[in-house]
């Protein structure tokens, strides 16, 4: 099978800076590729890289898709590297030729970092949010103590939270935030890499220790890491973002195989990176946990005719 070859860059800028422990995150780069086959049906793909998670850096995406011919086959698509995981998910969802649009699936809703998410759970809720996710390990640990406190006595009884600290807590940090998530085992229902992805050891042990739940996502940001920690016997929940993951139908394989606790998470794609992310999802969670894609408006709205209009750009 070969296919006709194309692509284009696109930038976007947060409507709010996404602030977590890694930093400030003010545009989003992804590269859009065009799959054309020989009967002329058209396939999109999403390269959305988040190079601090390890995934490549949207200069290696770049580079890969300049070397590439006009004309592609099969063989390179699959034959794309390890090291290219974000590019791996694009070519290989661009024909997966999901039209679904309705998935069965429930929504988190992600809050702004310190008090800002105090005043965002509320509209949420009214939208049908009852899973909201948190950022810590941005601010220093009492104020943010201070502020769960307030947010957890405010959200309604049926409502779950996560906290994500993006491997930005010290062991002793992280024990204070579990010893206090345990007595809301009610409302919390994870701690998002509480530790560093070198401290895997510490954060079995920390799983060992205490009742709320611990959630691994930097830590197996890609296939090479989630085989990994599973052999190392991690049986917590993965978070799995599958734009930065790698190859879709070895992660289906996987997690069908050994039947993982899967959270999927956004990397702020756009609907096509989405679509396809969403797919996965449908067919991977099988705890039926929320998935991290709650369409907060990260980003002004796009126009409805965008992707003709990047086309368009030479
Ligand atoms: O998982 C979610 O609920 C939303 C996506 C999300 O939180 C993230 C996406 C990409 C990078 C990070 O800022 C963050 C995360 O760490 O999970
Ligand atoms: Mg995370």
């Amino acid at each position: 099978m070969m296919y006709q070859f194309s692509f284009r860059y696109l930038s976007r800028k947060f409507t709010n800076p996404i602030i977590t422990n890694h930093g400030v995150w003010e545009i989003r780069e992804s590269i859009i590729i065009r799959l054309i086959d020989a009967e002329n049906n058209i396939g999109w793909g999403e390269i959305a890289p988040i190079s601090w998670f390890g995934s490549e850096t949207l200069e290696q995406a770049l580079d890969f898709c300049h070397q590439l011919p006009e004309t592609i086959s099969q063989e390179i698509i699959l034959g794309i590297s390890d090291k290219l995981p974000a590019c791996q998910f694009a070519f290989e969802s661009a024909f997966s030729g999901n039209t679904e649009t309705n998935f069965n699936l429930t929504y988190s809703g992600l809050l702004s970092a310190g008090k800002a998410g105090l005043n965002q759970w509320g509209s949420l809720w009214e939208q049908g949010y009852k899973t909201f996710k948190w950022k810590i390990g941005v601010d220093d640990i009492n104020p943010e103590l201070g502020i769960f406190d307030l947010l957890i006595s405010s959200l309604p009884t049926s409502a779950k939270l996560r906290l994500d600290a993006n491997g930005g807590l010290t062991y002793q940090e992280a024990e204070l935030w579990l010893t206090k998530c345990d007595q809301f085992l009610d409302k919390i229902e994870f701690i998002e890499q509480p530790l560093a992805v070198d401290k895997f050891t510490q954060m079995q042990e920390l799983s060992n220790l205490y009742l709320t739940k611990i959630a691994l996502d930097e830590s197996i940001a890609n296939f090479t890491q989630l085989e990994y920690c599973f052999q190392q016997g991690w049986r917590g929940i993965f978070v799995i973002k599958p734009g930065i993951f790698g190859s879709p139908s070895r992660l289906r394989e996987f997690c069908q195989k050994y039947q993982i606790d899967v959270v999927c998470s956004s990397v702020f794609e756009t609907e096509i990176g989405r679509q396809a992310a969403l797919q996965l999802a449908s067919e991977l969670s099988l705890n039926h946990r929320a998935v991290g894609f709650g369409v907060n408006h990260f980003f002004p709205p796009q126009a409805s005719n965008w992707l003709e209009t990047l086309w368009k750009t030479s």
